[in-house]
């Protein structure tokens, strides 16, 4: 599907499927069109051309169903100023028509979910910045829907509030939710997600499993008890690499080399052979993630200078 703003090509021929039962990470830099796309999904936006079809309905004939069967979660939370957070629960609950006497049986089941249940009579706008993602995301599973659709959901989430995040948005898609979720915090998505569609400048450019990025090159790195001992090691297994840094130089007090390897059963056995060579070792993994490794070496992430 393709949309415009004026002269602006938000998304443009932009195809992928996000599986059931599956979280897929929507990954892209600022104003590559994730939010377009979302918002296009949850039947808030016409595309100019192309075809969504959610759970085999399209939006564009049947918005009532599509937004039965889809939880969206904004990267804004909007203002619900005159409500109490239990209420703006139970308000959604009834607009979804829920039984009248699953209403508020629901709003308590997501708030507890969210850990917000001490917040329940609070008015919404008193909530922190946290506690309305929390609120947020609550509010997009009210009517327990078959896909849910997170714009940055962790923005804002202190450290405790992810881990939760990370469990209900895996539990829900273990029940059978297809999960689509937009983030710039790779570390976090690549625990979250199954699956990734890299966009760039409105158009899927890459798309893989999680899984699948472990056979990607990769830059890894290593530490050393001993400097002399770790560039012996590196030069007898004969690895390129970028140079030895002495214990005095690295925020960690060990020997440190970074090398790029072209997937990760090259890097096991160059941990094996480096041992044997008694290289002294005591960190040995990757510099960066499956998923912010495959972003940084991306066309945008090149165009940003980021390498
Ligand atoms: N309502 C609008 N009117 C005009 N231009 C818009 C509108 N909405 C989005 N755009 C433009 O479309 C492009 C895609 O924006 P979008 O919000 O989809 O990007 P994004 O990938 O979600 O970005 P971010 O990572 O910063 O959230 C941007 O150039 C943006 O300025």
């Amino acid at each position: 599907m393709s949309r415009a703003f004026g002269s602006v090509q938000a998304v443009l021929d932009l195809s992928f499927e996000a599986p059931r039962g599956a979280v897929t990470a929507l990954v892209g830099p600022n104003g590559c069109g994730k939010s377009t796309l979302m918002l296009m999904l949850a039947s808030l936006l016409a595309p100019d051309s192309g075809r969504v079809l959610i759970g085999g309905i399209d939006p564009t004939k049947d918005s009532p169903a599509v937004r039965r069967a889809v939880g969206w979660m904004p990267d804004q939370f909007g203002a619900w100023d005159s409500l109490r957070v239990a209420e703006v629960l139970e308000v959604m609950g009834r607009a979804y028509f829920l039984p009248s006497r699953q209403v508020s049986t629901r709003a308590m089941e997501l708030l507890d979910l969210m850990d917000l249940q001490t917040l329940a009579q609070q008015p919404a706008h008193v909530l922190s910045r946290g506690q309305k993602q929390r609120l947020g995301l609550a509010r997009a599973m009210v009517h327990s829907p078959q896909v849910l659709i997170l714009d940055e959901p962790a923005s804002g989430l202190d450290p405790a509030s992810r881990r939760r995040l990370l469990r209900v948005v895996r539990q829900t898609a273990s029940d059978g939710t297809t999960v689509l979720v937009s983030s710039h915090i790779l570390s976090e998505l690549e625990e979250m997600a199954d699956h990734v569609v890299f966009m760039d400048a409105g158009r899927v450019v890459d798309a893989s499993s999680i899984r699948a990025l472990a056979a990607r090159p990769r830059t890894w790195k290593v530490g050393s008890l001993d400097h002399d001992a770790l560039m012996r090691a590196l030069e007898a297994v004969g690895v390129q690499h970028s140079g030895v840094a002495p214990p005095d130089s690295t925020a960690s007090g060990h020997a440190e080399a970074t090398f790029r390897l072209p997937d990760e059963a090259t890097a096991a056995r160059l941990l094996a052979d480096l041992t044997a060579q008694g290289a002294r070792i005591v960190s040995f993994g990757p510099a960066t993630g499956r998923l912010e490794a495959a972003y940084l070496s991306s066309a945008a992430a090149q165009r940003q200078g980021a390498l």
